[in-house]
């Protein structure tokens, strides 16, 4: 019943939260070490995790199973014709370290198998090529990490220390309350190439310990993409935005063998993520007060609002509520086991 719930949701245009589970492949080292999958698909909308408690059953709008492709999910996560459409369209991957989010956001090293951001840099011109006859387009970025609760623009290079410390980047209001990233350098770009240029020169501006992981990253990536049209027939003008979201993985401190710094790090990645379940967890059940203040990266989400402010009736709360339940825990600190995810 609850299948066939999901799937009417998912059918209806107004549903504007979606939650899209991946399944990644076993890798290397775990099938050295023989470990058992405990994750299976049972169909396009549920999973199935094996507990030692026996097996829970989880729904989400669609899930991906191991063999799915980087464009199998761009497909079915593609939402840029709505950004150039003059909607703000976010997409953010959630889960603990190790578990694909920037394979599934960005790709893989050797750009064999890119993710969703250069793919939707590739999409967005070329949509406009369709319809540059029509149009007049303008596409400009920004792109900032949020590392230990602090905005850093990533088009400022960390070495030049003063000029980084002067463009200490906030999160604003306008008038009309939409929310915008004072202080952040926006780039202009004329092709995809050259927006994934500007990628790759934030990329190299990142943050990256190798505590535990060498390539997990501990700060969270936001890159904003406005996309300006120009009707060239009636002079109307529209604006866009599409933000792309590699958060930081969700992991216990402990887990980490973090001290001071990196535990701070640590701290901080479970405090914005546990601020950002919150603000989810209130839009999904309806509370009057949703706490976007509580930290930058809930603050940056208040852009959501807008979007979400007519859905929220509509949106289907559990697998929110399920992650809140796991953010809450790690917010106190406790562990997070298997069978809770
Ligand atoms: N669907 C997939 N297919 C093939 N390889 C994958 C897939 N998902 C993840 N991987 C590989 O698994 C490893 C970990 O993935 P990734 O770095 O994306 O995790 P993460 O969730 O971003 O971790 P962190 O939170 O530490 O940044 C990488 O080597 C990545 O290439």
């Amino acid at each position: 019943d609850i299948k066939k719930e999901v799937l009417q949701y998912s059918g209806r245009p107004e549903r504007k939260i979606r939650v899209f589970c991946r399944i990644r492949p076993v890798n290397q080292t775990e099938a050295a070490q023989g470990s058992a999958v405990v994750v299976e698909k049972i169909d396009d909308y549920s999973v199935n995790v094996e507990t030692p408690r026996g097996p829970r059953e989880f729904q989400f709008d669609q899930v991906f199973s191991a063999q799915a492709t980087q464009e199998d999910l761009f497909q079915d996560a593609n939402l840029i014709q709505s950004a150039i459409d003059g909607y703000n369209v976010c997409i953010f991957a959630y889960g603990q370290t190790g578990s694909g989010k920037t394979y599934t956001m960005v790709g893989d090293k050797e750009r064999k198998n890119s993710g969703i951001m250069p793919r939707s840099f590739n999409a967005i011109f070329d949509i406009i090529q369709e319809n540059k006859t029509k149009f007049n387009f303008k596409v400009s970025a920004y792109m900032l990490e949020l590392y230990n609760d602090r905005l850093q623009d990533l088009f400022v290079s960390p070495g030049g220390e003063g000029l980084a410390q002067s463009k200490r980047v906030e999160i604003k209001r306008n008038r009309k309350g939409v929310v915008f990233a004072q202080g952040a350098e926006t780039k202009e770009a004329s092709s995809a190439q050259q927006l994934y240029a500007l990628f790759q020169q934030a990329c190299a501006n990142r943050h990256i310990a190798a505590t535990m992981n060498v390539e997990s990253s501990r700060s969270h990536l936001i890159v904003g993409i406005k996309v300006e049209s120009k009707n060239l027939t009636n002079g109307s003008i529209s604006s866009g935005k599409l933000s792309l979201v590699d958060l930081a993985g969700s992991e216990r401190a402990a887990k980490t063998g973090a001290k001071d710094h990196k535990l701070k790090e640590a701290n901080s990645i479970n405090k914005s993520l546990s601020a950002l379940g919150d603000v989810i967890s209130a839009l999904s059940s309806e509370l009057p007060h949703v706490p976007y203040r509580n930290s930058k990266l809930t603050q940056y989400a208040t852009r959501v609002k807008a979007i979400t402010n007519n859905a929220q009736r509509f949106v289907d709360s559990k697998e929110i509520a399920h992650l809140k339940e796991i953010i809450s825990k790690l917010k106190a600190g406790q562990t997070v086991e298997e069978e809770d995810i």
